[in-house]
Protein backbone atom coordinates (compact mmCIF):
# COMPACT_ATOMS: atom_id res chain seq x y z
CA UNK A 1 0.00 0.00 0.00
CA UNK A 2 1.15 3.47 -0.66
CA UNK A 3 2.45 6.13 2.19
CA UNK A 4 -0.52 8.68 2.93
CA UNK A 5 1.17 11.90 3.25
CA UNK A 6 -1.08 14.72 4.97
CA UNK A 7 -0.26 18.31 3.38
CA UNK A 8 -1.34 19.90 6.36
CA UNK A 9 -0.08 22.14 9.20
CA UNK A 10 -3.33 21.81 11.12
CA UNK A 11 -3.24 19.45 13.67
CA UNK A 12 -7.32 19.38 13.98
CA UNK A 13 -6.77 17.33 10.22
CA UNK A 14 -4.13 15.04 11.87
CA UNK A 15 -6.68 14.28 14.66
CA UNK A 16 -9.71 13.23 12.52
CA UNK A 17 -7.33 11.16 10.45
CA UNK A 18 -6.37 9.76 13.25
CA UNK A 19 -9.81 9.36 14.61
CA UNK A 20 -10.73 6.45 11.42
CA UNK A 21 -7.82 5.24 11.72
CA UNK A 22 -5.67 6.20 8.89
CA UNK A 23 -1.96 5.88 9.23
CA UNK A 24 0.09 8.67 7.63
CA UNK A 25 3.14 10.89 7.25
CA UNK A 26 2.68 14.85 7.72
CA UNK A 27 4.35 16.99 4.79
CA UNK A 28 3.25 20.22 5.70
CA UNK A 29 2.92 23.14 2.56
CA UNK A 30 3.71 27.05 2.65
CA UNK A 31 1.44 28.18 0.07
CA UNK A 32 -0.21 31.78 -0.76
CA UNK A 33 -3.61 31.41 0.30
CA UNK A 34 -5.15 34.66 -0.81
CA UNK A 35 -8.34 34.50 -3.36
CA UNK A 36 -7.71 35.33 -6.98
CA UNK A 37 -10.07 38.05 -8.24
CA UNK A 38 -13.72 36.96 -8.81
CA UNK A 39 -13.67 33.47 -8.17
CA UNK A 40 -16.49 31.93 -5.63
CA UNK A 41 -15.71 30.37 -2.78
CA UNK A 42 -15.81 26.63 -3.71
CA UNK A 43 -13.78 27.27 -6.58
CA UNK A 44 -11.02 28.98 -4.18
CA UNK A 45 -11.38 25.82 -1.41
CA UNK A 46 -11.09 23.36 -4.35
CA UNK A 47 -7.92 25.26 -5.68
CA UNK A 48 -6.57 25.44 -2.33
CA UNK A 49 -7.12 22.00 -1.66
CA UNK A 50 -5.27 20.64 -4.82
CA UNK A 51 -3.13 23.10 -4.61
CA UNK A 52 -1.73 21.98 -1.07
CA UNK A 53 -1.71 18.40 -2.38
CA UNK A 54 0.07 19.25 -5.55
CA UNK A 55 2.77 21.22 -3.89
CA UNK A 56 3.42 18.42 -1.57
CA UNK A 57 3.85 16.07 -4.08
CA UNK A 58 6.24 17.73 -5.95
CA UNK A 59 8.05 17.83 -2.60
CA UNK A 60 7.62 14.45 -1.37
CA UNK A 61 10.70 12.40 -2.35
CA UNK A 62 8.42 9.34 -2.90
CA UNK A 63 7.19 7.66 -6.13
CA UNK A 64 4.21 5.83 -4.78
CA UNK A 65 3.33 9.02 -2.33
CA UNK A 66 -0.59 9.34 -2.10
CA UNK A 67 -1.11 13.07 -0.70
CA UNK A 68 -4.19 14.52 1.13
CA UNK A 69 -4.66 18.14 1.07
CA UNK A 70 -7.43 19.95 2.47
CA UNK A 71 -9.46 23.42 3.06
CA UNK A 72 -11.88 25.36 4.96
CA UNK A 73 -13.47 28.16 4.80
CA UNK A 74 -16.42 30.31 6.33
CA UNK A 75 -18.63 31.88 3.66
CA UNK A 76 -21.16 34.84 4.65
CA UNK A 77 -23.32 36.26 2.23
CA UNK A 78 -20.97 35.22 -0.66
CA UNK A 79 -17.68 36.40 1.11
CA UNK A 80 -14.80 34.36 2.18
CA UNK A 81 -13.75 34.41 5.62
CA UNK A 82 -10.39 33.36 6.15
CA UNK A 83 -8.42 33.29 9.60
CA UNK A 84 -8.47 36.43 11.25
CA UNK A 85 -5.34 39.00 10.94
CA UNK A 86 -5.70 40.45 14.44
CA UNK A 87 -7.94 40.87 17.54
CA UNK A 88 -10.34 44.04 15.45
CA UNK A 89 -10.46 41.63 12.16
CA UNK A 90 -11.69 38.43 14.66
CA UNK A 91 -14.27 40.58 16.23
CA UNK A 92 -15.84 42.09 13.04
CA UNK A 93 -16.40 38.14 11.74
CA UNK A 94 -17.58 37.22 15.25
CA UNK A 95 -20.15 40.20 14.94
CA UNK A 96 -20.93 39.70 11.19
CA UNK A 97 -21.32 35.70 12.76
CA UNK A 98 -23.85 36.49 15.59
CA UNK A 99 -27.63 35.49 15.32
CA UNK A 100 -26.71 34.17 11.39
CA UNK A 101 -26.47 31.16 9.65
CA UNK A 102 -23.60 30.68 7.08
CA UNK A 103 -22.16 28.22 5.16
CA UNK A 104 -18.36 26.28 5.78
CA UNK A 105 -16.96 25.11 2.92
CA UNK A 106 -14.36 22.19 2.90
CA UNK A 107 -12.22 21.10 -0.20
CA UNK A 108 -10.49 17.52 0.50
CA UNK A 109 -7.83 16.73 -2.45
CA UNK A 110 -6.45 13.61 -2.78
CA UNK A 111 -3.61 12.71 -5.23
CA UNK A 112 -0.90 10.63 -6.43
CA UNK A 113 1.44 10.55 -9.81
CA UNK A 114 -1.13 9.84 -11.56
CA UNK A 115 -4.63 11.43 -10.92
CA UNK A 116 -6.25 14.32 -8.47
CA UNK A 117 -9.83 13.76 -6.75
CA UNK A 118 -11.03 16.78 -5.16
CA UNK A 119 -14.80 16.50 -3.17
CA UNK A 120 -16.02 20.04 -2.34
CA UNK A 121 -18.28 19.71 1.48
CA UNK A 122 -20.79 22.29 2.12
CA UNK A 123 -22.32 22.03 6.09
CA UNK A 124 -24.87 24.96 7.17
CA UNK A 125 -24.10 26.75 10.65
CA UNK A 126 -26.41 28.90 12.92
CA UNK A 127 -24.68 30.52 15.40
CA UNK A 128 -26.98 32.33 18.37
CA UNK A 129 -26.46 36.10 19.10
CA UNK A 130 -23.80 37.66 20.59
CA UNK A 131 -23.11 40.49 23.05
CA UNK A 132 -19.75 42.33 22.53
CA UNK A 133 -18.86 41.04 26.08
CA UNK A 134 -19.10 37.76 24.75
CA UNK A 135 -17.13 38.26 21.63
CA UNK A 136 -14.57 39.80 23.94
CA UNK A 137 -14.40 36.73 26.36
CA UNK A 138 -14.08 34.57 23.45
CA UNK A 139 -11.06 36.25 21.58
CA UNK A 140 -9.30 36.31 24.89
CA UNK A 141 -9.53 32.43 25.31
CA UNK A 142 -7.28 32.59 22.54
CA UNK A 143 -8.74 30.14 20.40
CA UNK A 144 -10.17 31.94 17.33
CA UNK A 145 -7.16 33.03 16.29
CA UNK A 146 -6.17 30.47 14.00
CA UNK A 147 -9.13 29.17 13.06
CA UNK A 148 -11.18 30.25 9.53
CA UNK A 149 -14.27 32.71 10.61
CA UNK A 150 -12.63 33.24 14.12
CA UNK A 151 -14.13 30.40 15.78
CA UNK A 152 -13.44 26.40 16.75
CA UNK A 153 -16.90 23.99 16.98
CA UNK A 154 -14.76 21.71 18.25
CA UNK A 155 -13.89 23.98 21.50
CA UNK A 156 -15.56 26.80 23.20
CA UNK A 157 -16.73 28.00 20.01
CA UNK A 158 -19.21 24.77 20.29
CA UNK A 159 -21.43 27.62 23.00
CA UNK A 160 -22.10 30.05 20.21
CA UNK A 161 -23.22 27.44 17.83
CA UNK A 162 -27.19 26.83 17.94
CA UNK A 163 -27.10 24.46 14.83
CA UNK A 164 -25.58 22.47 12.00
CA UNK A 165 -26.92 20.62 9.07
CA UNK A 166 -24.18 18.60 7.33
CA UNK A 167 -20.76 17.41 8.46
CA UNK A 168 -19.51 18.68 11.59
CA UNK A 169 -15.88 16.54 11.15
CA UNK A 170 -16.06 18.85 7.59
CA UNK A 171 -16.25 22.13 9.74
CA UNK A 172 -13.78 21.12 12.27
CA UNK A 173 -11.41 20.42 8.69
CA UNK A 174 -12.25 17.44 7.06
CA UNK A 175 -15.34 15.37 6.03
CA UNK A 176 -14.55 12.29 7.44
CA UNK A 177 -17.08 10.29 5.10
CA UNK A 178 -16.02 11.63 1.54
CA UNK A 179 -12.56 11.31 2.84
CA UNK A 180 -12.93 7.46 3.71
CA UNK A 181 -14.21 7.46 0.24
CA UNK A 182 -11.58 9.43 -1.79
CA UNK A 183 -8.83 7.62 0.15
CA UNK A 184 -10.64 4.14 -0.66
CA UNK A 185 -10.20 5.23 -4.13
CA UNK A 186 -6.37 5.39 -3.88
CA UNK A 187 -6.73 2.08 -1.98
CA UNK A 188 -5.66 3.75 1.37
CA UNK A 189 -7.66 1.84 4.48
CA UNK A 190 -8.85 3.14 7.42
CA UNK A 191 -9.89 1.40 10.66
CA UNK A 192 -8.31 -1.87 9.59
CA UNK A 193 -10.63 -1.81 6.10
CA UNK A 194 -8.44 -3.33 2.99
CA UNK A 195 -9.54 -0.46 0.54
CA UNK A 196 -12.44 -1.89 -0.59
CA UNK A 197 -14.83 1.00 -0.20
CA UNK A 198 -17.58 1.33 2.38
C1 LIG B 1 -14.87 26.94 11.37
C2 LIG B 1 -13.72 26.17 11.99
C3 LIG B 1 -12.46 26.20 11.44
N1 LIG B 1 -11.45 25.49 12.02
C4 LIG B 1 -10.10 25.47 11.44
C5 LIG B 1 -9.86 24.30 10.48
C6 LIG B 1 -8.62 24.71 9.75
O1 LIG B 1 -7.50 24.25 10.46
C7 LIG B 1 -8.69 26.22 9.82
C8 LIG B 1 -8.89 26.75 8.44
O2 LIG B 1 -7.66 26.93 7.83
P1 LIG B 1 -7.07 26.05 6.63
O3 LIG B 1 -6.28 27.00 5.76
O4 LIG B 1 -8.14 25.23 6.00
O5 LIG B 1 -6.08 25.03 7.35
P2 LIG B 1 -4.77 25.29 8.20
O6 LIG B 1 -4.08 26.55 7.77
O7 LIG B 1 -5.12 25.17 9.66
O8 LIG B 1 -3.87 24.06 7.83
P3 LIG B 1 -3.27 23.64 6.38
O9 LIG B 1 -3.53 24.77 5.39
O10 LIG B 1 -1.81 23.43 6.61
O11 LIG B 1 -4.00 22.38 6.04
O12 LIG B 1 -9.77 26.57 10.67
C9 LIG B 1 -11.66 24.75 13.16
O13 LIG B 1 -10.74 24.13 13.69
N2 LIG B 1 -12.91 24.70 13.70
C10 LIG B 1 -13.96 25.37 13.17
O14 LIG B 1 -15.09 25.29 13.71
Amino acid sequence: MATLYLASASPRRAELLTQIGVSFVVHATDIDESALPGETPECYVERLAKTKAMVALTEIDDEQACVLGSDTTVVLDGRILGKPVDAADARAMLSALSGREHQILTAVAVADQQRCTVQVVGTRVWFCPLSQAEIEAYWATGEPCDKAGAYGIQGFGAVLVSRIEGSYSAVVGLPLHETAALLADFDIACWGRDGAGL
